[in-house]
């Protein structure tokens, strides 16, 4: 396959920085990937971008870097529904990875047992055109019926403006539902706006939905530079990340999103977005929430 780099897709950041914030005991990054090595497990033909490498060791040595204690990690779509790395790096993690995985409507009941063994516990749908072709609801919605059955839930990965014409299908979905970066809101939008108020109506009329406030180098318009003293970097994510925070601090979940696919015009250090988790989970009892019972409850509840 061709394992050249996209134009402009930086690799991920080598050498992040300590974080200052000292992550509580037995914090889980929810949100990560693995690519290939393309050599060994080959990136799928219908990827609408060819990522560099980014092993399950290197994934396994910055959650030590960090102070993480575990990974959720998420099949990305430049591997399709080809689930065989993120296993790979599950089964290699000694309990200490759980993965969520693609699935067409063709997987047999005897491939998600097999997953089942080897650590998933979800399913991404993923929305963003810019990522997939579109897939018909009805075979989304017979994939959800059957993981429901497994005890797994559904993440949803789309754009701020993409929910109102999904908002039938995601309240319809029969499992929890987990949000990836909050839906992607627009953060040059008031968090008081309409467009947020939509995603927070979603939280509040929804029990079963969970966000990931992950990401703000995605969302951010102001950038990773901090102003002078206490401003976080990402300052515009803030208060949109808080809000959900605040509001459901038992249905948020966090991750680094190592290796950061796809980001073009700077690539976040590792540490400093740790750093950003006390500007919007401000307190020990909303960053043990966010880190350490909500990952643990969804992915371990065997151990809670
Ligand atoms: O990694 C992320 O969560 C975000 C992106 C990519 C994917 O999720 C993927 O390829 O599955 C993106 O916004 O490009």
């Amino acid at each position: 396959g061709d394992f050249t780099k996209t134009a402009g897709w930086l690799d991920w950041y080598t050498g992040p920085s300590k974080p200052r914030f000292q992550l509580p005991a037995g914090a889980v990054d929810a949100h990560c990937h693995v690519f290939g090595p393309g050599a060994e497990f080959p990136y799928a033909p219908e990827r609408k971008y060819t990522p560099c490498d980014a092993s399950k060791h290197e994934l396994f040595a910055l959650r030590d870097h960090l102070g993480f204690a575990r990974n959720v990690i998420v099949q990305a779509t430049c591997h399709g529904a080809d689930n065989r790395a993120m296993v790979d790096a599950c089964l290699a993690s000694g309990g200490k990875a759980r993965g969520v995985a693609t699935v067409r409507r063709s997987v047999t009941d005897e491939e998600l047992q097999a997953l089942h063994a080897a650590g998933v516990r979800g399913v991404r749908f993923n929305f963003v055109k810019r990522l997939v072709d579109f897939t018909p609801k009805d075979e989304l919605m017979e994939i959800a019926s059957r993981i429901a059955r497994l005890g797994w839930h559904v993440v949803i990965y789309f754009e701020a403006v993409d929910l109102p014409e999904l908002w039938d299908f995601f309240t319809s979905l029969p499992t929890t539902v987990v949000v990836d970066h909050m839906g992607r809101p627009d953060v040059s939008k008031p968090v008081d706006g309409p467009e947020f108020a939509l995603f927070l109506k979603f939280m509040r009329e929804h029990p079963n939905v969970w966000s990931k406030v992950s990401c703000p180098e995605r969302l951010s318009v102001t950038g990773p530079k901090a102003l002078q003293g206490e401003q976080a970097a990402y300052r515009d994510v803030v208060p949109f990340a808080r809000k959900v925070v605040e509001e459901f601090p038992d249905r948020v979940l966090w991750g680094t999103d190592w290796p950061h696919p796809n980001l073009k015009d700077h690539m976040p250090d590792d540490g400093l977005l740790v750093d950003f988790i006390p500007y919007i989970a401000p307190t020990a009892e909303l960053q043990r929430k966010l880190l350490v019972d909500n990952p643990m409850r969804l992915y371990w509840p065997e151990e809670v």
